[in-house]
């Protein structure tokens, strides 16, 4: 048995990527930049907006010298429109409902103020006691520091880490932590090459992996 449930949101929970892919590509169009294809703005998901928006520059051509602007503007578009074209993965409600008497918590890279406006969006506002996002601390998956932040702050005691990624894979690797791996999100790495201690494909079978 565990104390807590943590889990990741882009790629785990929802399925953002539209939206991040209709952000970077309004940004894009400001610039007089040719759009990016949808998989590979998806492929550039899961190491928060800094990360994105150096894979961006780096596809693109535009210099880097804009970075810090470019994170600005996307982050203050992405947090105004959050979550027009994002969706939870089928059963994912369910399964959170299935584990409310446990304290459930996030633990993205998704900046805070884009991850609570998405979270007010979706009606998620109460489900999770613990959110650490991508700017609450100086560092970001896969440096194991947020992780542990947010485990210290759900208490402390066992807890199981739900993500889809390499990023999730290495922090909780790296901080000790039991992964359980959702096969359905912004992976590129085959499961069977990710540490973890059980995939699941349909998030009603995952309830049943943490009792
Ligand atoms: O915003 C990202 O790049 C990734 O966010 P995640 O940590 O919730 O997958
Ligand atoms: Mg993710």
């Amino acid at each position: 048995m565990v104390d807590a449930v943590i889990f990741d949101l882009d790629g785990t929970l929802v399925d953002s990527a539209p939206d991040i892919h209709s952000g970077v590509n309004e940004l894009l169009a400001a610039e007089g930049v040719a759009p990016l294809a949808f998989a590979t703005v998806r492929s550039f998901i899961g190491g928060g907006v800094a990360v994105l928006i150096t894979r961006v520059i780096a596809a693109t051509g535009l210099p880097a010298t804009r970075h810090a602007d470019l994170c600005s503007r996307f982050i203050a578009r992405y947090e105004h429109d959050p979550g027009g074209l994002t969706r939870p993965y089928d059963g994912v409600e369910a399964a959170l409902d299935a584990l409310a008497d446990l304290p459930l918590g996030l633990c993205t890279n998704k900046p805070e103020g884009p991850t609570r406006a998405l979270l007010a969006h979706l009606g998620w506002s109460g489900r999770f006691s613990v959110i650490v996002g991508g700017d609450t601390l100086a560092v970001r998956k896969p440096d194991p520091a947020p992780l542990a932040l947010a485990i210290q702050q759900i208490g402390g005691g066992p807890v199981l880490f739900v993500g889809d990624s390499e990023v999730d894979a290495e922090t909780a690797h790296r901080a000790g932590v039991p992964l359980l791996l959702f096969s359905g999100g912004y992976r590129s790495t085959p499961v069977a090459d990710l540490a973890h201690r059980a995939a699941f494909d349909h998030w009603q079978d995952m309830p049943a992996l943490v009792r």
